[in-house]
């Protein structure tokens, strides 16, 4: 068995605003709702885990080993926290998880069965919690039962829509042909969302959320923890190169500055499939002071300036998680970004487009 070390793990480039992503879980009465987080919570990449149950009752507390109960908050034996909420109490909850005391990494909010996800995440941009940042709504569709749900329940259609991931859960239920059908549907309702297959909702964490980045007290010198022994265990006897199959990561650095407006073209016609985008943009002339904080769920995009720390080397470095995404095409459109050319040299409104996905506050 295979020990990793915290040396091994995923790279990424954490934005520097501590704010937590909250995550929406949606889908329809069994599609896996409850496994697929259990499984996060089980494989969460280091991040202590903050949920919200948006109907009591729905998740397995008892498979997961209950610690100690604060109030309405449980602390779970493996650094999670879980309570239960209405939709009416998500910012009280909000509130709750994002003390700093709380030390929460992520938010994973597990919608209702019949919950609406369009109001869920409506109420999350619309909540003035400086703390969170939408990480994205996940859609969970039961491979075996789709074509019955979605004749029952029609405005599936409209919750695939809107979704920022599908997860194509019960792949074990249903053939390839089956699969590589249901797909097809799914991009075709989704306008291109990107698709993740996946068995008992077993989806790699890194693609919802960043590796924890905090190595130093507990990662460096740490015993081999009940999820080292459960990822070794999967490894073995599950192949997980199924999970790695579902979504390619792809990582970009530039020595040279971004032109603002060719990067903004980049991501108003972002490829489908394409699913997260996070990393640093040195745009260079256009703002020598700051470098941009990109965040990106899905449709949702954020910028965040924040000045140059002293003695940063001045870089671009991106990256970008997809499903089905064309890694080379990828990074071809993105060195065409580069700003290369004399005749490259922004000028005085080059960064209005870049300037609409600033929070106010930032
Ligand atoms: N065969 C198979 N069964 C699965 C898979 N994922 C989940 N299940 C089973 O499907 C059932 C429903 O899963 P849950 O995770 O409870 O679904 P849910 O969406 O949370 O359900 P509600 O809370 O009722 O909305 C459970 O018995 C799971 O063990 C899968 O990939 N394959």
């Amino acid at each position: 068995m295979a020990v990793r070390t915290a040396a091994e793990k995923p790279r990424g480039a954490p934005l520097s605003k501590p704010q937590i992503p909250v995550v929406v879980l949606a889908g329809f009465l069994g599609s896996g709702k409850t496994t697929l987080l259990n499984q996060l919570l089980r494989r969460n990449g280091g991040n202590r885990i903050g949920v919200i149950v948006n109907d009591f009752g729905s998740i397995e507390i008892d498979a997961m080993t209950v610690a100690g109960q604060v109030g309405s908050t449980v602390s779970l034996g493996n650094g999670c926290m879980c309570c239960a909420a209405d939709a009416s109490e998500l910012d009280e909850y909000l509130q709750t998880l994002t003390r700093p005391a709380a030390r929460i990494d992520v938010i994973v909010i597990e919608a209702s069965g019949l919950a609406e996800p369009q109001e869920l995440v409506k109420m999350l941009l619309a909540s003035d919690n400086p703390r969170i940042v939408y990480g994205g709504l996940v859609e969970i569709v039961d491979a075996a039962e789709f074509g019955a749900t979605r004749e029952r329940h029609p405005e599936i259609d409209r919750h695939l829509a809107i979704a920022d991931l599908v997860v194509l859960n019960k792949a074990d239920r249903v053939g390839e042909a089956a699969l590589d059908r249901l797909r097809g549907t799914l991009g075709e309702i989704g306008g291109g969302t990107p698709v993740i297959t996946a068995q008992y909702g077993r989806v790699d964490a890194e693609v919802l959320f960043d590796p924890a980045a905090r190595p130093e007290r507990e990662e460096r010198v740490r015993q081999l923890s009940f999820e080292d022994l459960y990822a070794d265990e999967y490894n073995e006897h599950d192949h997980a190169d199924h999970l790695h199959a579902a979504y390619e990561s792809v990582d970009f650095t530039a020595q040279e500055p971004m032109n603002p407006r060719r990067l903004m073209d980049f991501l108003d016609t972002r490829p489908e499939g394409l699913y997260r985008i996070k990393g640093f943009v040195d745009f260079g002339a256009a703002d020598p002071g700051n470098r941009y904080a990109v965040h990106a769920v899905g449709r949702f995009l954020r910028f965040y300036p924040e000045p140059w720390p002293r003695g940063a080397q001045r870089l671009t470095q991106l990256v970008l998680i997809g499903s089905g995404v064309d890694a080379g095409a990828l990074r071809k459109e993105l060195e065409a970004c580069v700003q290369n050319e004399p005749q490259d040299i922004p000028d005085e409104h080059s960064m209005w487009g870049v300037l609409r996905f600033v929070p106010e506050e930032a």
